[in-house]
């Protein structure tokens, strides 16, 4: 079995799978953490591996960039591969002040500029939400961490990432602490299919000072969230 982006056969993923937006970052985990990884997907460059984590079957899969991507591997995982528990890990502009570069942000709720859910042709709007065993789950974990700031909150998925007015004012306003971009499509799809998500960002950019992350900060900081994220799958 195969789907129009994924050449996997059916069974290739583990029941949990790590999404970051980039698949060279998918394949940097597999590399570095996962014993036994094998390759599971090619197709468009969007990598996919399937490996151990700790002796617990964990895959790993890009995702791309935007909710129309997010919205179809995610789709394409619950439903056609029997995926029951997605953790996206990424990357994130934040834009409340004591939000630093580094920081982990873990997203209880998804705001967003899309028109994502307007699918379902709801009654009103849909707040997307991650689910809370998960979001329980990996914050008890990044709460341990000695070298970890973790933050919970609200995130914005945006559809644009060159805005040509910032809408950053009026988001951070509502208490929205941070913006990416895939967030809320995972969530509306792990709601649809009954399924798991959680979605959890490290800070690369802070957009209230112009800071960003450094190579090496890169390196450390998104280290210690894919340890969180995998250590969280190794809980379930
Ligand atoms: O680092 P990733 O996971 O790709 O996430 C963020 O980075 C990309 C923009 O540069 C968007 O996908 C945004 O959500
Ligand atoms: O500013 C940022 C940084 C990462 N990802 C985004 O979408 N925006």
């Amino acid at each position: 079995m195969s789907t129009p982006h994924i050449e996997a056969e059916r069974g290739a993923y583990a029941k949990t799978v790590l999404m970051p937006g980039d698949p060279l970052r998918a394949k940097f985990i597999a590399e570095t953490f996962l014993t036994d990884a094998v390759q599971v997907n090619g197709v468009r460059g969007m990598l996919g591996f399937t490996g151990k984590y700790k002796g617990v079957p964990v895959s790993v899969q890009g995702s791309g960039m935007g909710c129309p991507s997010m919205g179809i591997y995610s789709y394409e995982l619950y439903h056609f591969y029997d995926v029951e528990n997605i953790i996206r890990i990424g990357t994130t502009g934040s834009i409340r002040e004591d939000l630093k570069v580094g920081d982990l942000v873990m997203a209880m709720g998804a705001c967003t500029t899309s028109n994502f859910a307007a699918q379902y042709h709801l009654p009103g709007l849909f707040a997307p939400t991650a689910s809370f065993p998960l979001l329980k789950t990996a914050e008890a974990i990044a709460s341990a961490r000695k070298d970890l700031h973790c933050v919970v909150g609200n995130v914005l998925s945006a559809d644009v990432f060159y805005d040509d007015v910032s809408p950053v004012e009026d988001w951070r306003k509502m208490g929205v602490l941070a913006i990416e971009m895939e967030a809320n499509a995972l969530y509306c799809n792990a709601a649809r299919a009954g399924k798991q998500a959680l979605a959890m960002f490290t800070v690369s950019d802070e957009l209230l000072t112009g800071a960003s992350a450094s190579a090496a900060e890169r390196q450390t900081a998104f280290t210690a969230m894919m340890e969180v994220a995998l250590d969280t799958a190794a809980a379930l």
